[in-house]
């Protein structure tokens, strides 16, 4: 994992929808003090950019009311890493023309099997982050808020991390060996 909390916005875009919506989400993720975040194509992504990061977020465009076929083939490509994803604090996230959130479900469907932890249920939206058209001042205040909230969770996980690997129990005492 990186020193700071680090969290990874990937996404997939044609005409720019969805990477507007992935910057926007890394403004709110990267502004937390702390904290660092990228944005990032899905072709561009290693396992190891899964292994630093505190926190991710998945977006894609909208096609046939699936998630694109880049974004699928990353979680294809990235079965064998799978314990890289487990546990982190994860949104997904999608633009189309009033089917996204099906987009969103099947990008969901397949986090979930990656043992994620899926913020959004308990704290952000109801069905992940979904924009249809160009991103409007409200869309956009969203998507700073939802990367906020990301990465204030990738926080909590870089922290819990950290103490696992020092060996600290709660209460603050190491266990004798
Ligand atoms: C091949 C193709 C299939 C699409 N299928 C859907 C769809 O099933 N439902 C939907 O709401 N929008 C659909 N769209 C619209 C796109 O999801 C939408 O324009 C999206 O915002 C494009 O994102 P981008 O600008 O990041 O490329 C489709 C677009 C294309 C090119």
């Amino acid at each position: 994992m990186a020193d700071k909390p680090f969290t990874l916005v990937i996404f997939t875009s044609m005409s720019g929808h969805t990477e507007a919506l992935a910057r926007a989400i890394a403004e709110g993720a990267g502004s937390l003090r702390n904290t660092t975040a990228e944005v990032k194509r899905a072709r561009d992504v290693t396992p190891d950019d899964i292994g630093r990061a505190s926190a991710l977020a998945f977006g894609s465009p909208t096609y046939f009311s699936y998630m694109s076929g880049e974004l699928k083939m990353l979680f294809d490509e990235f079965l064998p890493y799978k314990e890289r994803f487990q546990g982190k604090p994860v949104i997904a996230f999608a633009t189309g023309e009033g089917g996204q959130s099906k987009c969103i479900e099947s990008i969901e469907g397949i986090l979930e099997s990656f043992g994620v932890d899926m913020v959004h249920r308990s704290d952000i939206l109801t069905a992940g982050l979904a924009v249809q058209g160009m991103l409007d001042q409200k869309a956009k205040n969203e998507a700073v808020n939802a990367g906020k909230k990301l990465a204030d969770a990738g926080v909590c996980f870089a922290c819990r991390k950290a103490t696992e690997e020092q060996g600290v129990t709660i209460g603050g005492e190491k266990p004798t060996m």
